[in-house]
């Protein structure tokens, strides 16, 4: 093996910097003795906290890869070998001349409600203003429960989690386990942040649809760096490659970026790749959405998601 060091790039978040964390240590244990490094870029993502990713009556109006573009420029300029990304974040559409190296063991899929008092969807208030920036969540909310207002919120994963907390404390928070999970946040149900504990309701997967690669660390590269892309290959976890390549698949297939509102949840029984989707209509949250369920063999996933984005 070269001692020349492999060169991470990460966005600076404190979720960014515990994946990247991961994948480096990840690293070091197939490959004792490669140095890896770490370069921090901070992406158009990053310096636009202000931006609001939709209206939520309309359109997206923000570019899909407003987390990774400035990643994929360093990359492009060979400063950094290889990108780590949250899955869900990466366009299903690469941008020519990359490829996921890997992708991480997947972390658990669901989404999380958080409150102060151990509520669930259906404990909620009526009227409950509850906090989230995923259209698919404020679809899903909104059909579950069309009584309760759906609040925009911003910043990394700490900041939404506080905005239950305070004056103008929101009823609850809708947020990924997996960032909550990697954080430290949230453990046995129960979230502490600030002294204070906070409630965790993981929610069933089959009742409320995760998002598309939700979860999932993703490792990319330049796809004419062999080199890099043999040596990320040694940690990729083969079933969450299946499932996230069918989820993303239907995505692209769909033509969805990752703010339309489309669930999706894979399962593997034996020999078989379950998918079911659940998409909403951009144009009207309201309405009722479209739901699918299939299996196929999971030797192919694409196909399985080509038969549903058919259907
Ligand atoms: N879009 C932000 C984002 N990207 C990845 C995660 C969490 C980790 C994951 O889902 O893999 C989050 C925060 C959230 O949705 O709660």
């Amino acid at each position: 093996m070269s001692n020349r060091p492999l060169i991470l790039g990460t966005r600076g978040s404190e979720l960014a910097l515990t994946q990247t964390e991961m994948v480096t240590a990840a690293l070091q244990a197939a490959y004792p003795g490669l140095v890896v490094e770490r370069k921090i870029i901070q992406t158009s993502g990053d310096k636009r906290q202000d931006l609001r990713f939709s209206e939520f009556a309309g359109v997206a109006q923000v570019d899909k890869g407003i987390f990774i573009k400035e990643l994929e420029i360093a990359l492009e300029k060979g400063e950094i070998d290889a990108a780590v990304h949250s899955l869900k974040d990466v366009p299903s559409d690469l941008a020519a001349g990359f490829q996921i190296a890997s992708v991480l063991e997947r972390a658990p899929i669901e989404d999380v409600l958080i409150t102060r008092e151990s509520l669930t969807l259906e404990t909620l208030p009526k009227g409950a203003r509850v906090g989230t920036s995923s259209v698919r969540r404020a679809a899903q909310l909104k059909w579950l429960r069309p009584d309760v207002e759906i609040v925009e919120i911003r910043g990394n994963v700490p900041t939404r989690v506080k905005k239950v907390l305070g004056e103008q404390a929101l009823d609850a928070v809708l947020l990924a386990a997996a960032g909550l999970i990697r954080l430290g946040l949230l453990k046995d149900g129960l979230i502490q942040i600030d002294g204070q504990t906070l409630h965790g309701l993981t929610l069933d997967p089959v009742a409320f649809l995760p998002a598309a690669g939700q979860g999932a660390i993703a490792i990319e590269c330049r796809s004419n760096d062999n080199s890099s892309r043999g040596l990320l290959r040694a940690l990729n976890h083969d079933d969450t490659e299946l499932r996230v390549t069918a989820e993303r698949e239907y995505l692209k297939l769909l033509g969805a970026g990752c703010q339309t509102p489309v669930g999706a949840h894979t399962w593997i029984s034996g020999d078989q790749l379950h998918m079911s989707v659940r998409v909403f209509d951009e144009a009207d949250l309201s309405a009722k959405p479209r739901e699918l369920e299939m299996n196929g063999p999971v030797s192919d996933p694409k196909a399985l998601a080509l038969r549903l984005a058919k259907a």
